[in-house]
């Protein structure tokens, strides 16, 4: 476990177990309490503050992260928030998500490359609330018996018809009045449009299929050419 050394302050964000902390290089970096504490998920700073272990979070490693830092005005995600999670990768946001909902909550990962969910199972192994799923997004008739309805749909799989998986799954899963937050990779949909166009192609597509469009946060320079949409299901 890597100990920090020069962290100065830590203090409260506006989102409910996100916090804020400050080192004395003058740097401020976004951070969740570790819920498996003495393991870094991807190679994250660990410190310690009143007994409390908390992980540095790398906004250019997560966009959830990265829409925080750049103004995204409600995170649905808090304690006890259940959250149906697809794109889960080797776990690195999902790993902030587990953090933020704590024992209260669960987060279900859906991961279609096998390779990955290997390094994902790993960091599952010390998170009860992290329940880590082989499958296809395309398909959630597949894994509709290990999923309940949840509270928030998490979609960060830069498909080119990702809006659509992501209405799919949201019919399949997602409450009246659940939230999605939907991350947009422009150039996995048109290189050839610029990304605003994009992002408001999608916006329409969630429109017709019964979202509130909330807020689209545009994640430059965190992440190019991304943007993290942020909406409300009116349901089926
Ligand atoms: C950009 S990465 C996700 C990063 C991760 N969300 C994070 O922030 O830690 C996209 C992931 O989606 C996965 N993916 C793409 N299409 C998928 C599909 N149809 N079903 C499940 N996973 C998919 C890829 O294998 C990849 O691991």
């Amino acid at each position: 476990m890597t100990i920090m050394s020069e962290l100065v302050k830590i203090s409260k964000t506006q989102f409910e177990n996100v916090y804020q902390c400050e080192f004395n290089d003058g740097t401020t970096r976004l951070c969740t309490k570790n819920l498996a504490p003495g393991f870094s998920v991807y190679g994250e700073r660990l410190f310690k503050v009143e007994g409390i272990e908390y992980r540095e979070w790398n906004a250019f490693r997560s966009k959830l992260g990265g829409a925080i830092l750049k103004g995204l005005k409600q995170n649905p995600i808090v304690k006890g928030t259940k959250v149906l999670y697809l794109g889960a990768a080797s776990g690195t946001t999902p790993s902030h998500i587990s953090d933020i909902v704590e024992l209260e909550g669960k987060v279900y990962g859906v991961e279609f490359s096998p390779r990955v969910v290997r390094e994902f199972l790993l960091v599952a192994q010390h998170r009860p609330n992290l329940f880590p799923i082989l499958a296809d997004a395309r398909f959630p008739q597949y894994y509709r018996t290990l999923v309940e309805d949840v509270d928030v749909l998490y979609v960060d799989i830069a498909q080119p018809d990702e809006t659509d998986i992501a209405i799919y799954n949201a019919r399949f899963f997602l409450k009246e009045n659940g939230y999605m937050l939907l991350a947009i990779k422009a150039r996995s949909i048109d290189v050839t449009k610029e990304p605003t166009e994009i992002y408001e192609m999608e916006v329409n597509k969630l429109k017709e299929a019964n979202f509130d469009v909330l807020q689209v946060v545009q994640l430059d320079p965190y992440d190019k050419d991304h943007a993290m949409v942020l909406s409300k299901y009116k349901g089926k």
